[in-house]
């Protein structure tokens, strides 16, 4: 009798399902301070948990075809850099048409693309190659006035791109510990997963709040989530007293900390690289 061919799934394959499963996973997470989640919208009238879904979905060939760019050219240089921009943006268009023209994932598309990119490069440095990629120039991409850009002009906040250029220090200092912390203190996945969250809060220059809310915001959320954490995390009485307050008074202010949002995507698609590769 003839054996029965496996159909191999391919790195590429592997590491865009890790990228939707990781998107997936940070909408689905309940309950997140002001953001949608299966509660509800948070802080946004255009969004709901099935367009994250979709949204996330739409992505996959994206991230597939950004890890089989970095395999075809095989190293860190304008030519990947270049290459990874025009699939980004061309995942942008995709992302737009599913959603009807709202913006669900630009930062996780800019965040995961580049990790995505970067594992199949270079598995065992991920942050750091994402961060040489994120730091060289592609010739081609717009220069539009967008909100991070506004915010960074009049803050001179941080925002998404220096956040890759730096090798996601929110992620690899913030989410991550905290999310292996909360494991070992049996807080539940769940619990550890909004823990990561809070970690990232407490310092991140999310330019979405800032755009939104300003200073008050981003103290609003940086401190409140601390608060949680100084509580005892999530899977406590006393921490999710605190986190309840946390989302009041984001939505009080109609700021949703998105950034930090894709940042949480980021430390689960970092978390679960080992599975993967
Ligand atoms: C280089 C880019 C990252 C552009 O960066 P820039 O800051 O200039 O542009 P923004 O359009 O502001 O997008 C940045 C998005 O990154 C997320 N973010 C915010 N702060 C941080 C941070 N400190 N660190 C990391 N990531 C951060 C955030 O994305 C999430 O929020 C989006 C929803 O935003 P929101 O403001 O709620 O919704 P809007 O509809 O836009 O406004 P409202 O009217 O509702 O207020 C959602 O997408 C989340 O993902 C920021 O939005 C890069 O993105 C770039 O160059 N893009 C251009 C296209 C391109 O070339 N793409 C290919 C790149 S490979
Ligand atoms: N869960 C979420 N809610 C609102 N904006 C987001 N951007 C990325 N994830 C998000």
């Amino acid at each position: 009798m003839r054996a029965l061919k496996l159909h191999e799934v391919s790195l590429a394959d592997r590491l865009a399902d890790r990228a939707v499963d990781a998107l997936i996973d940070e909408a689905d997470l309940s309950p997140k301070p002001a953001l949608v989640d299966r509660r509800g919208n948070g802080a946004h009238s255009d969004l709901h948990l099935g367009l994250m879904h979709a949204s996330a979905l739409s992505l996959w060939p994206m991230f597939k075809e950004m890890a089989e760019a970095a395999l075809e050219f095989g190293e860190v240089g304008v030519p990947l850099r270049e290459a990874l921009g025009r699939i980004g943006r061309e995942g942008e268009q995709a992302m737009l048409i599913t959603t009807h023209g709202v913006n669900t994932h630009r930062g996780a598309i800019w965040a995961l693309g580049l990790l995505t990119a970067a594992a199949a490069l270079q598995p065992h440095a991920v942050t750091l190659t994402a961060a040489k990629l994120a730091l060289l120039d592609d010739r081609f991409a717009p220069q539009p006035l967008s909100h991070g850009a506004q915010v960074a002009q009049r803050y001179g906040a941080r925002g998404a791109r220096e956040e890759a250029q730096l090798g996601f220090p929110s992620v690899m200092q913030r989410g991550l510990p905290q999310l292996h912390k909360s494991r070992q203190q049996n807080a539940g996945e769940q619990n550890a997963r909004l823990d990561a969250l809070l970690a990232i809060m407490t310092e991140l220059a999310d330019t979405c709040v800032l755009y939104r809310a300003g200073y008050e915001g981003l103290t609003t959320m940086q401190q409140g989530a601390q608060a949680v954490l100084d509580a005892g995390g999530s899977a406590t009485l006393a921490g999710r007293r605190q986190l309840h307050a946390l989302d009041q008074h984001l939505l009080a202010l109609n700021a949703s900390p998105g950034g930090a949002a894709d940042l949480l995507a980021a430390c689960l698609f970092i978390d679960r690289l080992d599975g993967a590769l």
